[in-house]
């Protein structure tokens, strides 16, 4: 099947198996792709990986694996086990952690592109300052931005506010996963870290991740439609 050529990635941030299905049957597998979340994927199982995959969505699995290298790095090889397109770690889980993953891949000979979360959208200086980082979110983000590069990963994931530094820093074909994308008129809900689409992929983004603007929008089909209009597609 042909690789989507969208950066849009959809997260099926729902309580069930039925609700999302019933939001996929409304989306193209040639438009953009998902993402599965822990809410999905511990109420449905795997199961939800293979009949998105039977319906042609590539997937992104998002489960942000943070854990002793051993662990995540066996966690890692049953998710591409799955055939999904993409999975995440937690970049703070360090070095070891990473490589591990990595290297658990290369041995298999699993393509799935594998990315670190560096710091979440949700979170402001303030959020950092608790858990003991003194530090600007950027400065956070490029820090583990540069450790998540030099310990294997694909690219990241991070604030679109984000990504102009980590294209100077990490270079071009790095990805850079950005979620925290809000269309001009939506509200940012949990979200602290932002940017619309058209400012994000001009910023740098590789590719954005979308839940609520589309999944919670009275109408969903018009809201992509609307962000595919101002992404110019
Ligand atoms: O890894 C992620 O996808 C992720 C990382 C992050 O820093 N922030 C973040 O919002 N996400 C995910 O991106 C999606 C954003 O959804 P909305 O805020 O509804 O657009 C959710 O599924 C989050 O779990």
């Amino acid at each position: 099947m042909p690789r989507p050529d969208t950066p849009l990635i959809i997260a099926l941030d729902y309580p069930d198996l039925d609700q999302a299905l019933a939001m996929t049957d409304r989306l193209d597998p040639a438009r953009c792709r998902v993402k599965v979340g822990k809410e999905l994927f511990t109420r449905s199982g795997p199961r939800v990986l293979e009949v998105l995959h039977a319906r042609g969505f590539e997937v992104f699995l998002d489960l942000k694996f943070h854990d002793i290298p051993h662990t995540v790095a066996g966690a890692v090889e049953a998710a591409a086990d799955h055939g999904v397109w993409m999975v995440n770690v937690h970049a703070g889980g360090g070095r070891r952690m990473m490589e591990a993953a990595r290297e658990r891949l290369e041995n298999r000979r699993l393509t799935t592109h594998l990315i670190a979360v560096t710091v979440l959208t949700s979170m402001a200086r303030e959020d950092l300052v608790e858990i003991g980082v003194d530090d600007e979110p950027l400065t956070q983000v490029e820090r583990l931005a540069a450790l998540a590069q030099c310990s294997g990963m694909d690219g990241v994931v991070c604030s679109a506010q984000e990504a102009t530094a980590l294209r100077a820093l990490c270079g071009d074909t790095f990805l850079k996963v950005t979620p925290g994308i809000r269309p001009s008129a939506s509200s940012g809900d949990d979200q602290r870290r932002t940017l619309t689409p058209a400012q994000a992929l001009e910023a740098g983004s590789t590719h954005l991740v979308i839940g609520r603007p589309v999944t919670q929008a009275s109408d969903p089909m018009a809201a992509l439609g609307a962000i595919e209009h101002e992404l110019d597609r």
